[in-house]
């Protein structure tokens, strides 16, 4: 455990009121579009042009090449779709994952309850409104200067695992299942993401468990993004273009909404949703580790005029204290480029949420000078 005198982080407890982590206080997306539907504060207007979503449905044809992996072929050790996996992380860094085996309603019960919370007075949700010193919790994040243009989205963020780092004070108690429907839906999503992470360990050549044993202990956090409709989905953006600081990320997506783009040959494709279906991705943590090898792609959110949507992002990352750099043997040949410096995870977690995010700059500022 790191020094009291360090500021808090994810898991460690505030001995002072640090500004780390901390967003500056913005306002609530959700009451701007109950008090106005029609208007759009200039603070979350885009102003580059080429920064400005197309429609969220607009069709790419990159779309249909996202990879999909079959997480029951790779239960039962199929090489095929292990190799699959591997180009997968090499070539997109996210993929669609199909049969996870996580029960239909395990998945539909955090959709509804999340739902229910979302749609509680303001009032209700601040009873759990993230606090100046600390990063779980209602509200926004990556917000570091009153000039930044801001996110058409508002979050919750809750530590799940190791359940010593929950801090039930920014777990909802309205409406009363949310707990059990979190805790539900984070035991199958910490089963499926662990199975991950010992295939990625195969990928690299490493044993099964070596990667898992690599992060001390595995966090696992789990972000409700909400998106309310915006009239002007063309000129904002729900969330800024961002690489995610994890080791991986697993995504539930709304049935029936795209918003998810990822960045692919200069291009923004969506991720269409399958039902049924979680997105994973790679996180810079994997990136690092495999000195580039693996990509964890920039990728945003989208808003529509039509409705709101949410996503559900599971992040699994290291304890705090796990020193990350490429291994030994990910730095091809004896001549290569180790293209990133050691970072200590926590303090690489600490830089990322001090900027706003701004593509791969977590990751560029990672790397060795070149
Ligand atoms: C390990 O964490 C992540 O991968 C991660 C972190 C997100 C967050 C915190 C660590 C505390 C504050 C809340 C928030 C959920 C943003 C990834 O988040 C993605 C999302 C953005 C934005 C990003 O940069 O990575
Ligand atoms: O809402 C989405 O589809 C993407 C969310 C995301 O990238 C994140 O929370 O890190
Ligand atoms: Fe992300």
């Amino acid at each position: 455990m790191g020094s009291y005198t360090d500021v808090a982080l994810i898991h460690e407890e505030v001995a002072v009121a640090p500004t780390f982590g901390s967003s500056l206080p913005v306002p609530n997306v959700q009451e701007i579009v109950k008090s106005d539907p029609l208007h759009v504060p200039e603070r979350y207007l885009i102003k580059n042009q080429e920064d400005m979503p197309k429609d969220a449905d607009h069709t790419c044809n990159l779309s249909s090449e996202i990879p999909t992996i079959d997480f029951s072929l790779l239960s039962r050790g199929h090489k095929e779709e292990l190799t699959k996996l591997d180009l997968a992380c090499k070539e997109w860094g996210f993929f669609q994952m199909v049969n996870h085996g996580v029960a239909t309603e395990v998945l539909q019960g955090m959709k509804d309850a999340a739902a229910k919370f979302f749609e509680l007075p303001v009032e209700e949700k601040n009873k759990v409104a993230m606090t100046s010193d600390d990063i779980q919790g209602y509200g926004h994040a990556y917000v570091v200067s009153e000039e930044q243009i801001l996110d058409w989205s508002d979050l919750l963020f809750l530590i799940v695992y190791p359940s010593q780092y929950r801090k039930l004070k920014f777990w909802p108690t309205t409406p009363e299942e949310y707990k059990e429907a979190i805790e539900a839906y984070s035991i199958e999503v910490k089963r499926v993401g662990e199975e991950l992470i010992r295939y990625i360990s195969l990928i690299m050549g490493m044993e099964k468990d070596a990667l898992l044993a690599l992060h001390q202990e595995l966090v696992q956090g789990v972000l409700v993004n909400y998106y309310p409709p915006c009239c002007m989905p063309d000129k904002v953006l729900g969330k800024s273009p961002h690489s995610d600081t994890s080791t991986i990320t697993i995504l539930m997506q709304e049935d029936n909404v795209t918003g998810l783009q990822i960045r692919k040959e200069g291009e923004w494709v969506p991720v269409k949703p399958i039902p049924n279906a979680l997105v994973v991705n790679v996180g810079d943590v994997v990136e690092i580790w495999s000195n580039g090898k693996y990509k964890s792609i920039e990728h945003r959110a989208v808003t529509t005029e039509s409705r709101a949507r949410l996503s559900y992002a599971t992040f699994l990352f290291p304890h705090d204290d796990v020193e990350v750099e490429p291994f030994d043997h990910m730095v091809e040949s004896p001549g290569s480029l180790r293209m990133y410096k050691k970072v200590r995870y926590g303090d690489y977690l600490r830089q990322s949420l001090k900027r706003k995010m701004e593509g791969k700059a977590h990751t560029d500022a990672a790397k060795t000078a070149s």
